[in-house]
């Protein structure tokens, strides 16, 4: 069996790469970023290490990696041949893949008429029909046609912390032992595969996803730009002061109340996973920079994401979210010159306004929801994070 991954990074390496080779898969990674690829190749496997106590490691081979650019022909000829198709290259990073994609499963139905998944595996509602839909733009209604014929685009969720560190074996991908992968059974198209090891397979993927992203990712963001706004360097340092702590569980009390409405879990069961998220999160094995936890501001503060939906389901319902508005002027606040979106989101405010800025980076149109967070940024400015969260 083989499967074709695109995206060498943290997650292709440390979770679906991972498990995609202990189901059995002959594993080709596809990327841009030549160092990563070279290191894969020279000895056809890569090292995941456990973020645990005993920081247990295993070498996954074997495995190869093209490089979209330079080897695009291979990588054509690689989506021919492939079994399974997945992804995870950042949901931003969809529209780059599906040309790509797209020429290959062209190429694919000239010759191999069998059944096709393609899973792109992102931190996002409906990532893989996101991508279907880049692929969609491409294509004439006649191909697209074909194409859906042969090729499925089930939706997942994923969960796992992943970082990588440079050693002396290379990059090493680094992992906490938790995981989750769900993905939606109902949107296969080809069910003869055997089944991805440790995959949860759904019908209904909607509350594992609404539950992972608005709770886990909102959570994660929230602690990254609170503690970015009291200066720490990592989510761990910042969750390890009672107050922060305290402050990112009110966060989580606030919007539990609209996934408790809308996806039919228990509040027993909500609130276990918030103290089992909360205990991931702190784990002393990991240090996670909030630099990269709050990449990407822009994204992160649009009309659908971990931050905003929440904000607008809360406000429609009636129910607080004073401190979830913290949260979001927070975002606003962040900054990181490596971060290209970062440093646009800063521009834009310092020559158009806070003002300006909520209503073009997050889409909300409301007056109240407006000046609450405009009313949160000008405090956070004045006062320290900590007089405004207690
Ligand atoms: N790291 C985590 O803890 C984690 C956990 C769950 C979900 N995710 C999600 O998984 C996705 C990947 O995250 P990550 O942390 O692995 O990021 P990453 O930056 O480590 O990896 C992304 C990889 O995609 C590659 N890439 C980018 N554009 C490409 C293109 N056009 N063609 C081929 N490859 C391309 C990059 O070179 C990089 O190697 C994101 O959507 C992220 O939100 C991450
Ligand atoms: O990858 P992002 O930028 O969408 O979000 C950053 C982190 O919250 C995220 O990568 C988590 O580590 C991950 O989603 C945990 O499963």
């Amino acid at each position: 069996m083989q499967a074709l991954h695109f995206g060498a990074g943290n997650i292709g390496r440390g979770f679906i790469g991972y498990l995609l080779n202990k189901t059995g898969y002959n594993l080709c990674f596809v990327d841009v970023n030549e160092e990563i690829i070279k290191a894969i190749n020279d000895t056809n496997s890569y090292k995941v290490e456990l973020l645990d106590s005993d920081s247990t490691q295993e070498t996954v081979s074997p495995v190869t990696a093209l490089n979209s650019i330079k080897e695009r022909k291979k990588v054509i000829q690689a989506i021919t041949d492939a079994d399974l198709i997945t992804a995870s290259v950042g949901i931003e990073n969809l529209e780059k893949i599906a040309g790509i994609i797209f020429e290959g499963l062209l190429k694919r139905l000239e010759k191999n008429k069998t059944k096709l998944d393609l899973i792109a595996n992102e931190n996002a509602v409906r990532a893989s029909s996101t991508l279907k839909k880049e692929i969609e733009k491409k294509a004439s209604k006649k191909e697209m046609k074909q194409i859906c014929k042969y090729v499925g685009f089930p939706n997942s969720a994923i969960d796992r912390l992943a970082l990588s560190r440079e050693s002396e074996d290379g990059l090493v991908a680094l992992v906490e032992p938790f995981y989750e992968w769900v993905i939606n059974r109902s949107e296969m198209i080809n069910l003869e595969l055997p089944e991805i090891e440790g995959v949860i397979y759904v019908d209904d993927l909607d509350p594992y996803i609404n539950r992972k992203f608005y709770l886990i990712n909102m959570a994660h963001a929230a602690t990254a730009y609170i503690g970015f706004a009291a200066g720490e360097e990592t989510i761990q340092s910042t969750l390890a002061e009672p107050e922060m702590e305290k402050f990112i569980r009110r966060v989580l009390n606030e919007v539990k109340k609209y996934i408790i409405k809308d996806f039919d879990f228990s509040s027993e069961d909500i609130e276990s996973y918030i103290d089992k998220t909360i205990k991931r999160f702190k784990n002393e094995n990991i240090s996670d920079n909030v630099l990269r936890v709050g990449r990407a501001p822009i994204r992160k503060l649009s009309y659908e994401e971990r931050l905003i939906k929440p904000l607008r389901n809360l406000f429609e319902l009636d129910l607080a979210a004073d401190n979830l508005s913290i949260v979001i002027a927070a975002a606003f606040l962040f900054k990181n010159k490596d971060d290209q979106e970062a440093v646009k989101l800063n521009k834009y405010i310092q020559a158009k306004g806070i003002e300006k800025a909520i209503l073009k980076f997050t889409g909300i149109e409301n007056k109240e929801l407006i000046d609450k967070i405009t009313k949160e940024y000008y405090k956070l400015k004045e006062q320290s994070i900590k007089s405004v969260i207690k």
